[in-house]
């Protein structure tokens, strides 16, 4: 069988987002692909039922079941704006059902089934904002890497009547709702949201209710509790958020007349509730029990509280959904960049079977080490088991620096995968400041980017080479995003790196903390302190390795100013150094931009490292 190459990026399609059938016989889910011609990512909704194989439905995205399972709901673009569309599953095509200015968000169902409601961008005075108008900024909330500029857009409760069309905003004003959910009697509507005038400068975020035919939201929470989301469970309303700060693990909270009491769920680990890069599921109802995602070493889990693990060792689930007593699922595993699973019996059945099945894949093994303070921190090895030792060795830092490598099929770093093939042993490792190893571990960085954690990494990497499995003459170092301020920070730490490649970059914490759209939260929660002390650019001086440069031009997370500042820098000293800018690429662009950018972020990758490395032309 073929290893797997980077032309496979168009060959992967990857569900998400399932959507048990109200009577737990179906599944509806997303599935994304990447098309070559078109230069686009593409998602269309699917269908698999246990005994038959899965069946394409429709273009969209979101798919949302009405409470009597006959009509599905989902998104999908109109001129360019996700608009909701339903699609009657006893026959019929779908049809409009937004046709929202700014466009619409995923459908929630009233209980009833008449109505649907969802959050959506609301330009100032309703109006779609001009785009070559001065933009004005009073507050530091003026744009959002994904987003862009905001330009006045705020986003707001709506609910449209099914059988009518007729559409009410429930929710206006300065600020930004979250998604809905409703209350099992139909008359109001829970959402997140934060309110305060100083809510760019006071980290936090509300429960509110606001009844189902519009009008003055309701406070239900106190300023304690930062609520990331909120869940109408049955009678049960269920608080995903963070009590005092926004520092350390996200936990679940059951909220009543009487409060918020948090859910003992006997573990030390963080709550994922999901999202790009961050797989994990909303909470959900089990018979009385709640359902939730964890992230247990590196990979997020389904629990059912309070604590049983209901998931295999090393998966990790981005997705789940639970009707007529029933769990379905979307997961990760070592053969599979995630596939659709049943939970019957506590057993997993796989549904569906969309990932390339004739690629001989390399699985990465688990192994520890530990730093010379004693902490022990846990990583993946990825290399042909026969591969020539010591071989070159390439160090992968994740982002965050919060998230986790999972021992899992990854589709977005498909270098590795393809190094592997080529001689090269992947070590991505978790150190100090990584999900899933308590929350002492997920804070030990917090004011000491660099400081804390420079250790994790160096002794991994003694302990490769000491072992015969690496090459010490040839060593290399990647990262995106925090991956990529750690990539910079270690090549001014030690010259033991043959060549580093840098994405995302953040380089000077000053800069940064002036110029991201989370800059604030950066200054005041991640890295409190020493700035200076903390940025790359202080130690620009000791920097020899050849680095390459990779950033989105539009990228508001970490401005590519950050990687023009590395990029003169060291070209001014004469380090070898190539900045590559993808134009239009937001932060996330190396999981969801275009394919092409796509593509080219791992074959420069891999050129970069033949080159440098290896020592083979670029
Ligand atoms: C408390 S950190 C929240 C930032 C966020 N975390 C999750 O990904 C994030 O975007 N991290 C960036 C690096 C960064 C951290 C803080 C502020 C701006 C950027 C990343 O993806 O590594």
């Amino acid at each position: 069988m073929p290893r797997l190459t980077l032309d496979d990026l168009y060959r992967f399609a990857v569900p998400s987002d399932p959507a048990m059938r109200p009577d737990g016989g179906a599944v509806a889910y997303t599935l994304t692909t990447a098309d070559r011609d078109a230069d686009e990512n593409r998602t269309a909704i699917w269908l698999v039922t246990p005994d038959a194989e899965p069946r394409r439905l429709a273009t969209g995205s979101a798919p949302r079941w009405s409470p009597d399972g006959r009509t599905l709901a989902f998104l999908r673009p109109v001129d360019g704006r996700p608009q909701l569309h339903l699609l009657p599953m006893d026959g019929g095509e779908p049809s409009p059902l937004t046709e929202a200015a700014l466009g619409a968000g995923p459908a929630r169902w009233s209980p009833d089934g008449t109505r649907v409601a969802y959050a959506g961008p609301v330009g100032p005075g309703g109006e779609a904002p001009d785009p070559n108008a001065p933009v004005v900024a009073e507050t530091l909330e003026y744009k959002a890497d994904g987003a862009g500029l905001l330009r006045g857009i705020t986003t707001h409760l709506f609910a449209v009547d099914v059988a009518s069309g007729e559409t009410t905003q429930l929710t206006e004003g300065d600020f930004h709702a979250g998604e809905p959910s409703w209350s099992p009697d139909g008359t109001r509507l829970a959402f997140a949201a934060s309110m305060a005038p100083d809510r760019d400068l006071e980290v936090g975020g509300a429960v509110y209710t606001v009844a189902a035919g519009g009008g003055a939201p309701e406070r239900l929470t106190d300023p304690e509790l930062i609520c990331a989301g909120v869940w109408w469970l049955g009678e049960r309303m269920i608080v995903a958020g963070q009590k005092g700060e926004p520092v350390g693990h996200v936990r679940l909270f059951t909220l009543d007349s009487s409060g918020a009491a948090e859910v003992e769920t006997g573990l030390d680990r963080n709550v994922m509730i999901g999202g790009p890069g961050y797989p994990g599921a909303a909470p959900a109802l089990l018979g009385d029990d709640l359902l939730f995602c964890a992230r247990d070493r590196g990979c997020s889990h389904l629990y059912q509280a309070p604590a049983d693990k209901l998931v295999p060792e090393d998966v990790s689930v981005a997705g789940a959904s639970v009707a007529a007593g029933k769990v379905a699922y979307v997961a990760a595993t070592p053969y599979s960049a995630g596939e659709v699973y049943l939970l019957e019996d506590g057993k997993a059945v796989q549904l569906t079977h969309h990932t390339p099945a004739d690629l001989d894949l390399y699985v990465p093994a688990r192994r520890t080490f530990t730093a010379p303070d004693g902490t022990v921190v846990e990583g993946f090895v990825l290399r042909e088991e026969n591969a020539q030792a010591p071989g070159p060795l390439l160090l992968d830092i994740h982002g965050g620096p919060h998230n986790a490598w999972a021992p899992v099929l990854d589709n977005v770093h498909l270098y590795h995968q393809t190094l592997a093939a080529r001689g090269w042993t992947v070590l991505t490792l978790n150190p100090r400041a990584s999900d899933g190893y308590g929350e002492d571990f997920f804070t030990a960085a917090v004011g000491a980017w660099g400081l804390a954690d420079t250790q994790d990494f160096q002794a991994a990497l003694d302990d490769l080479v000491a072992e015969g499995v690496a090459d010490p003459e040839r060593l290399a170092v990647t990262g995106y995003s925090y991956g990529g301020y750690m990539t910079c920070w270690l090549t001014g730490a030690t010259d033991r790196f043959k060549a580093a490649i840098a994405g995302g970059v953040v380089s000077d914490l000053t800069s940064m903390a002036g110029t991201s759209d989370l800059g604030y939260l950066l200054k005041e929660y991640e890295c409190p302190g020493d700035l200076i002390a903390q940025s790359p650019i202080t130690r620009i001086g000791e920097v020899t390795a050849p680095t390459l440069l990779l950033h989105g031009e539009s990228d508001d997370r970490c401005p590519i100013g950050q990687s023009e500042q590395w990029f003169a820098a060291l070209r001014e000293r004469r380090v070898p150094v190539r900045l590559v800018r993808y134009p239009g690429a937001g932060h996330l662009f190396i999981l969801n931009g275009r394919p092409s950018h796509r593509y080219d972020y791992n074959e420069r990758i891999i050129a970069w490292l033949e080159q440098w490395v290896s020592g083979s032309p670029s």
